[in-house]
């Protein structure tokens, strides 16, 4: 444990210099109840910086979704305050992408309509030709180069979470932040969505906060596993740097000697 620990020491290349691109700071929340206040977040304190991802693990009900909404902008804060690239938030904003567990698509618009919402929003300015440019770059860049114009609702459900990350990444967002993104799909397709997710984030170099229930996917997506403690007052417990070379594929972080010592610490903090 103790080498492990001289491990959250070791320089991330690409992370060297970077400022903070997300900073928490004694973030609160308290949920009315009828049996009264329910604290789930207290004194919580999170710093992200610019070009990371950062997995978030936790128990059920301890508060991560909590948490990412309110850095979405889309759950109010109790106390505290969040800041992207040094701005206190006040609320949802282009700045913060989301992908959730279900896309939630239109059903009726095609896939590029369905990205093509965002992008309207967000670059109002550009031409009708540019808006179609990046809705069909990102669509490509997650495999779904030949299905532009088809239903949502005929996508499955693998291609239509491929559509809720083209849709994430097209509004050029600062922070992405993703709750659970692939916890409805079957292993194979969680995998190919694992690897599609981590090649646009190495090329855009955005910073990026995933939640996930599954350890394994923590480390590989990861530059930095975040623990959360058991709620009510629930805050971070605990963080693991994962230094494994960048790009990465499964194999090699699979087969890196100190894999299984990440993987037994993770879950060794969330078994106490
Ligand atoms: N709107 C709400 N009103 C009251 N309590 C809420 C509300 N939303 C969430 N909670 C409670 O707050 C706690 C944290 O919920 P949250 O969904 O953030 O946890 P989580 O860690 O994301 O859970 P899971 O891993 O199961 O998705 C839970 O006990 C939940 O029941």
């Amino acid at each position: 444990m103790e080498a492990l620990l001289d491990k959250n020491t070791y320089t991330i290349p690409h992370l060297e210099g970077k400022p903070d691109m997300l900073v928490c700071q004694n973030l609160k929340k308290v949920y009315p109840t009828g049996k009264g206040d329910y604290v789930v977040l207290d004194d919580l304190h999170l710093a992200v910086r610019q070009g990371e991802f950062v997995s978030i693990i936790g128990h059920s009900g301890c508060g991560k979704s909590t948490l990412l909404t309110m850095i979405a902008g889309l759950n109010e804060i109790s106390g505290g305050k969040v800041y992207v690239d040094q701005q206190e938030i006040t609320g949802a904003g282009p700045d913060r992408a989301v992908v959730f567990q279900s896309p939630s698509l239109l059903p009726w618009l095609t896939a590029i309509q369905n990205v093509m919402i965002g992008v309207k929003q967000v670059f109002p300015h550009a031409s009708s030709a540019e808006k179609t440019d990046i809705c069909k770059y990102y669509l490509d860049k997650v495999g779904l180069g030949n299905d532009f114009h088809k239903k949502a609702s005929s996508l499955s459900q693998g291609m239509q979470q491929r559509v809720g990350i083209a849709r994430a990444f097209a509004l050029k967002p600062k922070i992405l932040l993703l709750d659970e993104p692939f916890g409805m799909l079957d292993s194979l397709t969680r995998g190919e969505l694992q690897d599609v997710l981590l090649e646009i984030w190495q090329k855009e170099k955005i910073t990026a906060l995933a939640i996930t229930h599954d350890v394994d996917e923590s480390i590989f997506l990861a530059d930095r596993v975040i623990m959360m403690t058991s709620g009510p007052y629930a805050k971070i417990g605990d963080e693991l740097a994962i230094p494994f070379d960048r790009p990465r594929n499964r194999k090699d972080v699979l087969e890196h000697p100190d894999y299984y010592d990440y993987r037994g610490y993770l879950i060794n903090f969330l078994n106490h």
